[in-house]
């Protein structure tokens, strides 16, 4: 159960400003629910909602604001402010949820969905530079997650580097549940899941430091039936999970991402729920673990009301995991020399 006193408001005095792009999509149409109602900042923080979407979605984001009007959250400030203009949206914000993004198409190849997302990335890292506030955070979703992070911290050079970050959490959550399903836990029994990574398929699912009350740190791996079974099942599992849920819904995961959204916010902006709580977060490289500085990495984390989080950086890595994280850490270094190229054309 959540404790109320760690949700005391980040601001008593004022609404807190959240802007969310891509605002009339799937995700959003679930997260925005949880910023109105208080589940993601707290039952006594107001809010006001600053919503971007493309102009060709104009009229179903104007639907997305009837909405949340017809919803009487009593802690939203209205009118909820909605617009294709992305200077409008970042106003002031101190909070970015950057959702939107361009869809894979069938038969592209990954460097034109780089290029294309690229530019979007671009335009909204210039935008924040001119309008958003020095110590907003942001929180980038629009795949391909990592490296549009990266590309917009290149452009959004007024918000620390520190202070971009994007969602790994979904990963997390589903790596800890599924942790809970094997051992027949509850899920708030399972501690110390990690994601190390990118978020694709080459994401390293790693339960080594994992616990619950009746399995102790440095057991669980063999609790879950050891290193082969790690490698044949449950590592492709989450790997593979969203893959899984297009097929099945022909539409990409939506709920839970957004309740990964609000996870991810909740612990940034409140701290980790006790001192040695990790959770995943991809965030720009310290150098730990020999990651590239400055690299888009989803890491372990330890976070801090206000914002402020630590890259947990003494775990022990042995061979098994190395080989994973290396095979991540390619695929990152190559997708960031597409985006350093294409970024170097725009300059
Ligand atoms: N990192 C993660 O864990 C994770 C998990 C799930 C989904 N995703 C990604 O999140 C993104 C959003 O997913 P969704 O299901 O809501 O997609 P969606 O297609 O339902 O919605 C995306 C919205 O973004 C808008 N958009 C496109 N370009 C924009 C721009 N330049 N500015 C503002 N809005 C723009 C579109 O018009 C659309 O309304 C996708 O890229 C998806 O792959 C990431």
């Amino acid at each position: 159960m959540e404790s109320l006193a760690r949700l005391t408001p980040l601001y008593p005095d004022r609404a807190l400003i959240v802007a969310v792009t891509g605002a009339a999509g799937q995700i959003a149409y679930s997260l925005l629910p949880l910023l109105a109602s208080g589940t993601v900042f707290g039952p006594q923080q107001r809010i006001k909602l600053q919503l971007l979407d493309v102009p060709a979605a104009e009229s179903v984001l104007k639907g997305v604001c009837c909405e949340l009007e017809d919803g009487a959250y009593p802690l939203l400030d209205h009118p909820v402010l909605y617009t294709s203009v992305a200077d409008e949206a970042f106003a002031g914000a101190d909070i970015v949820v950057l959702l939107g993004s361009f869809p894979r198409k069938p038969g592209m190849e990954r460097k034109d969905l780089l290029a294309k997302n690229g530019t979007i990335f671009r335009d909204q890292g210039q935008a924040l530079n001119r309008v958003a506030k020095a110590d907003a955070h942001v929180i980038v979703v629009g795949n391909p997650a990592n490296t549009n992070a990266w590309t917009l911290s290149q452009f959004c050079t007024k918000i620390p580097k520190e202070h971009i970050t994007a969602l790994a959490r979904l990963d997390h959550n589903r790596l800890k549940s599924l942790v809970a399903r094997k051992l027949d836990s509850a899920v708030s029994d399972v501690h110390n899941v990690i994601i190390w990574g990118n978020h694709s398929a080459t994401q390293y699912p790693d339960v080594t430091y994992a616990y619950t009350p009746q399995i102790v740190q440095g057991k669980m791996r063999a609790a879950l039936g050891g290193d082969s079974q790690l490698a044949s099942e449950v590592i492709p599992l989450i790997q593979k999970r969203g893959a899984e849920v297009l097929a099945l819904r022909k539409l990409s995961s939506a709920m839970s991402a957004a309740k990964a959204i609000g996870d991810h916010l909740r612990d940034w902006m409140f701290g980790t729920q006790t001192e040695n709580e990790i959770v995943s977060m991809i965030v720009p490289s310290d150098g730990s673990y020999g990651i590239d500085k400055g690299l888009m990495f989803a890491f372990p984390v330890q976070c801090h009301r206000g914002g402020k989080y630590r890259i947990v950086s003494d775990l022990r890595i042995d061979d098994f995991s190395r080989k994973y994280i290396e095979t991540t850490l390619a695929e990152l270094r190559s997708e960031r020399e597409e985006a350093m190229r294409l970024v170097s054309k725009m300059c």
